[in-house]
């Protein structure tokens, strides 16, 4: 589970993105906060519980950045799924801070915490994976058309 932290769920204008810190192969490379659900643990309790430790963030909740079906992983009697790493599959709820005006911290997971505006998101070096979810994210926010599986290179 990640969250896609904005300034303000009613007028986002940039996102809390996060460079990992570890291992080798992924430092340096930005992902959306969050990590894994321990069994038996509710997702969106997970996200907090995730966020409080890494970030030292509490946040509200906004809509779940859904993966369109072209891409989604989805097992049987599972939520549709973004795919990442080594077979795993991540939701990703929008979110932002609250209260509002608390400073989210770096903890040893990431060796950097940015806000990076929207527009330019993909100037960032994301982890493989979070590039479409970075896109997806840009097209819910409306700064670009949103992509399908019959989008088509534009004519010259
Ligand atoms: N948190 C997070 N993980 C992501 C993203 N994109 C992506 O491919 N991943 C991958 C990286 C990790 O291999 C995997 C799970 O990340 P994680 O932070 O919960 O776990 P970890 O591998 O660091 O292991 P752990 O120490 O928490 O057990 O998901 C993302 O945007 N956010």
């Amino acid at each position: 589970m990640a969250a896609a932290i904005v300034d303000s769920l009613s007028r986002p204008t940039a996102l809390l993105c996060a460079a990992r810190s570890y291992p080798p192969a992924l430092a340096g490379r930005f992902e959306l906060p969050g990590g894994k659900v321990e069994p038996g643990e509710d997702p969106r309790a997970a996200l907090d519980r995730e966020l409080a430790e890494e970030i030292e963030l509490r946040v509200r909740y906004g809509e779940e950045l859904v993966a369109p079906p072209h891409l989604a992983v989805a097992p049987p009697g599972l939520a549709p799924a973004w795919p990442i790493l080594a077979g795993l599959r991540m939701r990703v709820w929008l979110a932002e801070a609250d209260p509002a005006g608390q400073r989210a911290r770096a903890g040893a997971d990431h060796e950097e915490l940015r806000w990076a505006p929207l527009a330019s998101l993909l100037d960032l070096p994301w982890l493989e994976a979070d590039i479409p979810i970075v896109e997806a994210l840009q097209a819910h926010l409306g700064l670009r058309p949103a992509r399908g599986r019959e989008d088509h290179p534009p004519l010259s």
